[in-house]
Protein backbone atom coordinates (compact mmCIF):
# COMPACT_ATOMS: atom_id res chain seq x y z
CA UNK A 1 0.00 0.00 0.00
CA UNK A 2 1.45 3.27 -0.94
CA UNK A 3 1.87 6.24 1.49
CA UNK A 4 -1.05 8.87 1.19
CA UNK A 5 0.60 12.12 1.57
CA UNK A 6 -0.49 15.88 2.34
CA UNK A 7 1.96 18.72 1.84
CA UNK A 8 1.78 22.20 2.69
CA UNK A 9 4.11 24.61 0.71
CA UNK A 10 4.13 27.83 1.85
CA UNK A 11 6.52 29.48 -0.52
CA UNK A 12 7.37 33.24 0.85
CA UNK A 13 4.66 33.69 3.21
CA UNK A 14 4.10 34.65 6.92
CA UNK A 15 6.38 35.54 9.52
CA UNK A 16 7.93 33.58 12.31
CA UNK A 17 4.91 34.33 14.56
CA UNK A 18 2.02 34.10 12.36
CA UNK A 19 4.38 30.60 10.86
CA UNK A 20 4.18 29.27 14.50
CA UNK A 21 0.43 30.35 15.02
CA UNK A 22 -0.50 28.42 11.64
CA UNK A 23 1.39 25.41 12.87
CA UNK A 24 0.10 25.16 16.02
CA UNK A 25 -3.76 25.53 14.45
CA UNK A 26 -2.51 22.75 12.07
CA UNK A 27 -1.43 20.26 15.15
CA UNK A 28 -4.31 19.99 17.28
CA UNK A 29 -7.12 20.06 14.17
CA UNK A 30 -4.95 17.34 12.59
CA UNK A 31 -4.83 15.81 16.30
CA UNK A 32 -8.80 16.42 16.89
CA UNK A 33 -10.12 15.64 13.37
CA UNK A 34 -8.11 13.96 10.80
CA UNK A 35 -8.33 9.70 10.52
CA UNK A 36 -6.88 7.29 8.77
CA UNK A 37 -3.68 7.09 8.04
CA UNK A 38 -2.80 10.36 5.73
CA UNK A 39 0.89 11.56 6.82
CA UNK A 40 1.12 15.28 6.65
CA UNK A 41 4.03 17.91 5.49
CA UNK A 42 4.35 21.40 6.66
CA UNK A 43 7.26 23.71 3.92
CA UNK A 44 7.85 26.89 5.99
CA UNK A 45 10.53 29.13 4.90
CA UNK A 46 13.95 28.10 6.18
CA UNK A 47 14.42 30.48 8.77
CA UNK A 48 10.87 29.12 10.66
CA UNK A 49 12.17 25.57 10.64
CA UNK A 50 14.29 25.47 14.00
CA UNK A 51 11.39 26.69 15.97
CA UNK A 52 8.71 24.39 13.84
CA UNK A 53 10.81 21.78 14.30
CA UNK A 54 10.74 22.26 18.27
CA UNK A 55 6.96 22.57 17.90
CA UNK A 56 6.67 19.28 15.66
CA UNK A 57 9.21 17.30 18.34
CA UNK A 58 5.95 14.52 19.51
CA UNK A 59 3.87 15.00 16.22
CA UNK A 60 4.27 11.60 14.47
CA UNK A 61 2.03 12.33 11.66
CA UNK A 62 3.37 15.75 10.61
CA UNK A 63 6.65 16.31 9.42
CA UNK A 64 8.93 18.96 8.47
CA UNK A 65 9.97 20.06 5.09
CA UNK A 66 12.40 22.60 3.71
CA UNK A 67 11.13 24.56 -0.03
CA UNK A 68 14.90 23.70 -1.23
CA UNK A 69 18.45 22.96 -0.76
CA UNK A 70 21.88 23.61 -2.20
CA UNK A 71 23.34 21.23 -4.48
CA UNK A 72 26.63 21.36 -2.79
CA UNK A 73 27.66 20.01 0.39
CA UNK A 74 29.32 22.84 2.05
CA UNK A 75 31.02 26.17 1.78
CA UNK A 76 31.39 29.83 -0.33
CA UNK A 77 27.84 29.37 -1.29
CA UNK A 78 26.58 32.32 -0.08
CA UNK A 79 23.06 32.74 0.92
CA UNK A 80 22.32 28.88 0.41
CA UNK A 81 21.65 26.35 2.82
CA UNK A 82 22.40 22.67 2.47
CA UNK A 83 20.92 19.57 3.59
CA UNK A 84 23.07 18.86 6.41
CA UNK A 85 22.01 21.98 8.30
CA UNK A 86 18.51 21.01 7.06
CA UNK A 87 18.67 17.86 8.65
CA UNK A 88 20.51 19.12 11.64
CA UNK A 89 17.68 21.01 12.48
CA UNK A 90 14.77 18.18 12.50
CA UNK A 91 14.20 18.23 8.70
CA UNK A 92 12.43 15.22 7.02
CA UNK A 93 11.65 15.90 3.50
CA UNK A 94 13.08 18.17 0.94
CA UNK A 95 11.16 19.95 -2.10
CA UNK A 96 13.69 19.68 -4.68
CA UNK A 97 12.58 21.08 -8.46
CA UNK A 98 9.76 23.30 -7.81
CA UNK A 99 8.80 24.90 -11.07
CA UNK A 100 8.96 28.62 -9.48
CA UNK A 101 12.43 27.73 -8.72
CA UNK A 102 12.96 26.51 -11.87
CA UNK A 103 11.53 29.18 -13.75
CA UNK A 104 13.05 31.78 -11.46
CA UNK A 105 16.22 30.80 -10.34
CA UNK A 106 16.79 28.60 -13.69
CA UNK A 107 17.56 24.73 -11.71
CA UNK A 108 18.14 22.23 -14.66
CA UNK A 109 17.20 18.90 -13.98
CA UNK A 110 20.85 18.29 -13.77
CA UNK A 111 21.04 20.15 -10.75
CA UNK A 112 18.25 18.74 -9.38
CA UNK A 113 19.65 15.39 -10.60
CA UNK A 114 22.55 16.43 -7.43
CA UNK A 115 19.93 18.21 -5.48
CA UNK A 116 18.43 14.76 -4.84
CA UNK A 117 21.61 12.91 -4.73
CA UNK A 118 22.50 15.17 -1.59
CA UNK A 119 19.15 15.23 -0.23
CA UNK A 120 19.19 11.31 0.06
CA UNK A 121 22.89 11.26 1.21
CA UNK A 122 22.00 13.42 4.55
CA UNK A 123 19.02 10.61 4.91
CA UNK A 124 16.41 13.14 4.11
CA UNK A 125 13.38 12.41 1.74
CA UNK A 126 12.87 13.97 -1.85
CA UNK A 127 9.10 15.63 -2.46
CA UNK A 128 10.39 15.85 -6.46
CA UNK A 129 8.65 18.42 -8.61
CA UNK A 130 7.77 18.17 -12.24
CA UNK A 131 5.13 19.50 -14.43
CA UNK A 132 4.61 21.31 -17.79
CA UNK A 133 4.17 24.60 -18.90
CA UNK A 134 0.52 25.83 -20.51
CA UNK A 135 2.50 26.07 -24.06
CA UNK A 136 3.58 22.49 -23.60
CA UNK A 137 0.41 21.38 -22.80
CA UNK A 138 -0.87 22.85 -25.97
CA UNK A 139 2.15 21.57 -27.89
CA UNK A 140 0.30 18.08 -26.97
CA UNK A 141 3.74 17.14 -25.95
CA UNK A 142 2.93 17.14 -22.21
CA UNK A 143 3.50 13.67 -20.95
CA UNK A 144 7.20 12.85 -22.68
CA UNK A 145 8.27 16.44 -21.31
CA UNK A 146 7.50 15.46 -17.37
CA UNK A 147 8.47 11.96 -17.96
CA UNK A 148 12.12 13.70 -19.26
CA UNK A 149 12.34 15.67 -16.29
CA UNK A 150 12.19 12.54 -13.65
CA UNK A 151 14.44 10.94 -16.42
CA UNK A 152 16.67 13.26 -16.70
CA UNK A 153 16.94 13.91 -12.87
CA UNK A 154 15.91 10.72 -10.78
CA UNK A 155 16.57 7.62 -13.23
CA UNK A 156 20.42 7.73 -11.79
CA UNK A 157 19.21 6.26 -8.28
CA UNK A 158 19.25 2.71 -7.14
CA UNK A 159 15.61 1.13 -6.68
CA UNK A 160 16.47 1.66 -2.94
CA UNK A 161 16.85 5.06 -3.55
CA UNK A 162 13.97 5.64 -6.01
CA UNK A 163 11.76 4.03 -3.50
CA UNK A 164 12.36 7.38 -0.86
CA UNK A 165 11.09 10.26 -3.35
CA UNK A 166 7.79 11.48 -3.20
CA UNK A 167 7.00 13.16 -6.82
CA UNK A 168 4.62 16.07 -6.99
CA UNK A 169 2.79 16.61 -10.93
CA UNK A 170 2.03 20.11 -11.03
CA UNK A 171 1.03 21.36 -14.40
CA UNK A 172 2.53 24.90 -14.40
CA UNK A 173 -0.84 26.30 -15.42
CA UNK A 174 -2.69 25.27 -12.99
CA UNK A 175 -0.15 27.37 -9.79
CA UNK A 176 -1.52 29.65 -8.10
CA UNK A 177 -4.23 30.41 -10.95
CA UNK A 178 -7.15 29.08 -9.34
CA UNK A 179 -7.26 26.86 -12.97
CA UNK A 180 -6.76 23.13 -11.50
CA UNK A 181 -6.30 20.31 -13.80
CA UNK A 182 -9.53 17.85 -14.29
CA UNK A 183 -10.09 14.56 -12.65
CA UNK A 184 -8.76 13.25 -16.35
CA UNK A 185 -5.59 15.43 -17.17
CA UNK A 186 -4.29 14.59 -13.46
CA UNK A 187 -4.93 10.97 -13.94
CA UNK A 188 -3.85 10.59 -17.45
CA UNK A 189 -0.49 12.46 -16.28
CA UNK A 190 0.01 10.20 -12.97
CA UNK A 191 -0.78 6.91 -14.76
CA UNK A 192 1.75 7.67 -17.50
CA UNK A 193 4.10 8.59 -14.79
CA UNK A 194 4.30 5.40 -12.98
CA UNK A 195 4.14 3.55 -16.21
CA UNK A 196 7.07 5.23 -17.11
CA UNK A 197 8.76 4.18 -13.97
CA UNK A 198 7.69 0.51 -14.21
CA UNK A 199 9.20 0.83 -17.56
CA UNK A 200 12.23 1.64 -15.93
CA UNK A 201 12.31 -0.21 -12.64
CA UNK A 202 9.54 -2.39 -12.83
CA UNK A 203 6.13 -2.58 -11.66
CA UNK A 204 6.60 -3.34 -8.24
CA UNK A 205 8.41 -0.13 -7.45
CA UNK A 206 6.33 1.87 -9.24
CA UNK A 207 2.96 1.32 -7.56
CA UNK A 208 4.73 2.04 -4.66
CA UNK A 209 5.61 5.65 -5.59
CA UNK A 210 3.99 8.76 -3.72
CA UNK A 211 3.00 10.66 -7.16
CA UNK A 212 0.95 13.84 -5.30
CA UNK A 213 -0.95 16.79 -7.33
CA UNK A 214 -0.35 20.18 -7.28
CA UNK A 215 -1.83 23.37 -8.83
CA UNK A 216 -4.66 25.29 -7.07
CA UNK A 217 -5.61 22.27 -4.86
CA UNK A 218 -8.60 23.08 -2.45
CA UNK A 219 -11.00 21.75 0.09
CA UNK A 220 -13.78 22.09 -2.78
CA UNK A 221 -12.03 19.52 -5.30
CA UNK A 222 -9.56 17.67 -3.41
CA UNK A 223 -11.83 14.94 -2.68
CA UNK A 224 -12.69 14.01 -6.80
CA UNK A 225 -8.76 14.71 -7.23
CA UNK A 226 -7.39 12.37 -4.52
CA UNK A 227 -10.10 9.67 -5.56
CA UNK A 228 -8.10 9.23 -9.07
CA UNK A 229 -6.19 5.94 -8.65
CA UNK A 230 -2.74 7.39 -9.54
CA UNK A 231 -3.24 10.51 -7.46
CA UNK A 232 -1.77 9.68 -3.65
CA UNK A 233 -2.56 13.36 -1.97
CA UNK A 234 -1.44 16.79 -2.81
CA UNK A 235 1.27 19.64 -2.90
CA UNK A 236 -0.90 22.75 -1.83
CA UNK A 237 0.24 25.94 -1.89
CA UNK A 238 -1.97 28.78 -1.70
CA UNK A 239 -4.35 26.91 0.76
CA UNK A 240 -2.22 25.58 2.90
CA UNK A 241 -1.56 29.43 4.59
CA UNK A 242 -5.34 28.18 5.97
CA UNK A 243 -5.50 26.23 8.86
CA UNK A 244 -9.03 25.44 8.12
CA UNK A 245 -8.24 25.06 4.30
CA UNK A 246 -5.13 22.64 4.99
CA UNK A 247 -6.66 20.39 7.44
CA UNK A 248 -10.37 20.12 5.18
CA UNK A 249 -8.07 18.97 2.25
CA UNK A 250 -5.98 16.79 4.47
CA UNK A 251 -9.56 15.22 5.34
CA UNK A 252 -10.36 15.03 1.55
CA UNK A 253 -8.85 11.16 1.35
O1 LIG B 1 3.75 23.96 -4.16
C1 LIG B 1 2.56 24.15 -4.38
C2 LIG B 1 2.06 24.41 -5.70
O2 LIG B 1 2.89 25.27 -6.42
C3 LIG B 1 0.61 24.73 -5.82
O3 LIG B 1 0.34 26.05 -5.48
P1 LIG B 1 -1.19 26.54 -5.42
O4 LIG B 1 -1.91 25.52 -4.59
O5 LIG B 1 -1.14 27.90 -4.79
O6 LIG B 1 -1.66 26.56 -6.83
Amino acid sequence: MRKKLVAGNWKMNNDLDAGLKLTSEIIHMVEDEVRGNVGVVIAPPFVHLTKISQLLKNEARISLAAQNCSEHEKGAYTGEVSAGMLASVGVNFVIIGHSERREYFNETNEQLARKTDIVLNHGLLPIFCCGESLEIREKGNYVEHVCNQLNESLFHLSEEELRKVVIAYEPIWAIGTGKTASTEQAQEMHHALRNYIAGAYGKELADDITILYGGSCKPSNAPELFACADVDGGLIGGASLSSRDFVDIIKSF
